[in-house]
């Protein structure tokens, strides 16, 4: 296979498969190369079953393969919040600035030890005719006091990595990939790829 399709409208997630599934000589097309596929609801109370609906609902109106990211973080000192809600956590506007915002004000107070929070990816992919896969991975570390960093997207100028002395957005790309919730997800979708796309040529 030389292209799959990634069902996301976020530019940061893009890039990071692009990077990601470059190595294997495959190229990624997002939802921003098909703007007619409307928006799937994330109305799921866990990663997987976001990451499902959203490959799910994109696989049956393209009708080709499809692999699909809930993402989000969890904070301990806030009871597991953003989680599944991390995209809208400050408003329908998806703003990312503003998400950070607000997650420091929440954590005002908090020190360091107490601030501990780990990122989570669930992949599902979903091919016509066969049962979606699933795969989930997090990154553990801590939010920081302050925004730090131009690298990633989302929370990662708050999401501090202590054996590294860094926030995620003042790793390089390659870094990042390296460690992430995403890059630990996709490789477990790794061990079991040449199964599922064997039974892909199978249905073509
Ligand atoms: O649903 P799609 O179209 O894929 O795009 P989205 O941005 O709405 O994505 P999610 O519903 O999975 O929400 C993920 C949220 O978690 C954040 N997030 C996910 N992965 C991240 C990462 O690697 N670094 C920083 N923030 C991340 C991201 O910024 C969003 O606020
Ligand atoms: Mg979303």
């Amino acid at each position: 296979m030389k292209e799959i399709i990634i069902a996301t409208k976020n530019a940061g997630k893009a890039r990071e498969f692009a990077a990601l599934f470059a190595k294997r000589g495959i190229e990624v097309k997002s939802l921003l190369d098909f703007p007619d596929v409307p928006d799937v609801e994330e109305t799921g109370s866990t990663f997987a079953e976001n990451a499902k609906l959203k490959a799910e609902a994109v696989c049956q109106r393209l009708q080709r393969p499809v692999i699909a990211d809930d993402s989000g973080l969890a904070v301990d000192a806030l009871g597991g919040r953003p989680g599944v809600h991390s995209a809208r956590y400050a408003g329908e506007d998806k703003n990312d600035a503003r998400n950070i915002a607000k997650l420091l004000h929440e954590l005002d107070g908090v020190p360091m030890e107490k601030r501990t929070a780990r990122f989570h990816c669930a992949l599902a992919v979903a091919i016509p005719g066969r049962p979606t896969v699933i795969v989930e991975a997090t990154c553990d570390g801590y939010i920081a006091e302050a925004p730090r960093g131009e690298g990633g997207f989302g929370y990662d100028p708050v999401f501090y990595l202590p054996e590294r002395g860094k926030t995620m957005a003042e790793f390089s790309p390659e870094e990042k990939n390296a460690i992430s919730h995403r890059a630990k997800a996709l490789a477990k979708l790794n061990e079991q790829w040449d199964e599922i796309m064997a039974e892909k040529g199978r249905t073509e």
